[in-house]
């Protein structure tokens, strides 16, 4: 589909399975990421300022060749955490004497581990802080020539008429107008991309979810909004100008339409990892019922352990996914950043690991 043009099935998302797998615009014949930038390539370098990266500067290919996973979420503590837990779970080894490093830990934005194929990368609230560093991710995977990643947002958001603690799996991303799209303004003009995600993920996480999980893990359609408060239709922000009816009617609306939960993140990571041709998937937790109140009151040891339940079930879809490759067991401490301990910051010489 050409640039700003928004499909004709984008209320449904209904064409995304027949999406090519290997388009031609966004992949080259072995999986690697083709940008859809004709001025990247001819540049000196690329300076990710972002991150802390940069093309000349840093060996992206050694450092991040061997990527499978970009799982992102808002905050550099959960992702940290993320990035000790995927270590656990997927039996990741650090050489001795050495701890896991914030490779953007410079940028002083966002925060950023790697656990061989897996990067586990914070990017801030809302859709100018997702977009920025999306842009960046995109183009690390394209420097890094890593093959087919995959990128996943593990986030937190109110849930429409389910109980506290549930994760949702979204299956399609819409905007506060009701658009299935990400807008935004270029060159003076508004640019619409499809927010789209792959139903195949969809469906692989759903079926990683378990009856024995103490918890419900739904799917759904996720409404971005550009603010937490009036954005959301809150009564608690610094203002109001609508009536706790106007919200229900709203709320009610959206639940009608299928939307199940609200972020503020989903249509640009759905439109810009869809416009690269990166297969993406978004799992929330929800903290609170917005049909029964605004603030989030849940204390902050049961917000920590919601905040797992998302990434409980995402280490089970990477696991799953390195089990098949037969890479589970070999992970062996080449290709994280490491510091060691208690020196700061050195980096430790890492070999890349590339999947078939
Ligand atoms: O991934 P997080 O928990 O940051 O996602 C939601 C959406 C906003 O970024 C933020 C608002 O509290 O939480
Ligand atoms: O209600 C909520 C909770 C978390 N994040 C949001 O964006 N909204």
């Amino acid at each position: 589909m050409s640039e700003g043009k928004v499909c004709m099935c984008e209320k449904k998302n209904d064409c995304e399975e027949k999406q090519s797998v290997a388009d031609p615009d966004t992949r080259y014949p072995d999986g690697t990421v083709k940008l859809r930038n004709p001025h990247i390539e001819l540049m000196d370098q690329d300076i990710l300022y972002h991150i802390a990266l940069g093309s000349e500067s840093h060996d992206l290919v050694e450092m991040f060749g061997d990527v499978k996973f970009v799982c992102m979420g808002g905050t550099p503590n959960r992702m940290k955490n993320f990035a000790h837990f995927i270590m656990e779970e997927i039996g990741y080894k650090l050489p001795t004497g050495t701890d896991l490093m914030d490779i953007s830990q410079y940028s002083y934005r966002y925060s950023m581990y790697k656990v061989g194929p897996v990067i586990a990368v914070s990017h801030g609230m809302g859709v100018p802080s997702i977009g920025i560093l999306l842009h960046e991710m995109i183009k690390l995977m394209y420097h890094a020539k890593a093959q087919d990643p995959v990128f996943i947002r593990i986030g937190t958001c109110g849930g429409l008429g389910l109980e506290p603690g549930t994760v949702v799996i979204s299956d399609q991303a819409v905007d506060g107008l009701g658009n299935y799209s990400y807008s935004v303004p270029i060159l003076g003009e508004v640019v619409k991309r499809p927010a789209k995600l792959d139903k195949k993920i969809v469906r692989e996480l759903k079926a990683l979810s378990s009856v024995d999980d103490p918890y419900e893990t739904v799917v759904g359609t996720t409404m971005c909004a550009e603010d937490f408060y009036e954005g959301q239709g809150r009564i608690d922000g610094a203002f109001c100008d609508y009536t706790e009816v106007d919200k229900q009617n709203y709320l009610e609306k959206l639940v009608k339409q299928g939307v199940k939960n609200i972020e503020m993140e989903a249509t640009p990571f759905a439109a810009l990892t869809h416009h690269a041709g990166i297969k993406a998937a978004i799992v929330c937790v929800t903290l609170l019922n917005r049909l029964k109140g605004d603030q989030v009151a849940a204390p902050k040891e049961v917000i920590n352990e919601y905040q797992e339940r998302p990434q409980k079930l995402v280490a089970r879809y990477i696991k799953k996914y390195l089990q098949t490759k037969g890479r589970l067991c070999s992970l062996d401490g080449h290709g994280s950043m490491a510091v060691k301990s208690p020196r700061r910051f050195k980096l430790v010489q890492q070999e890349s690991q590339t999947f078939e």
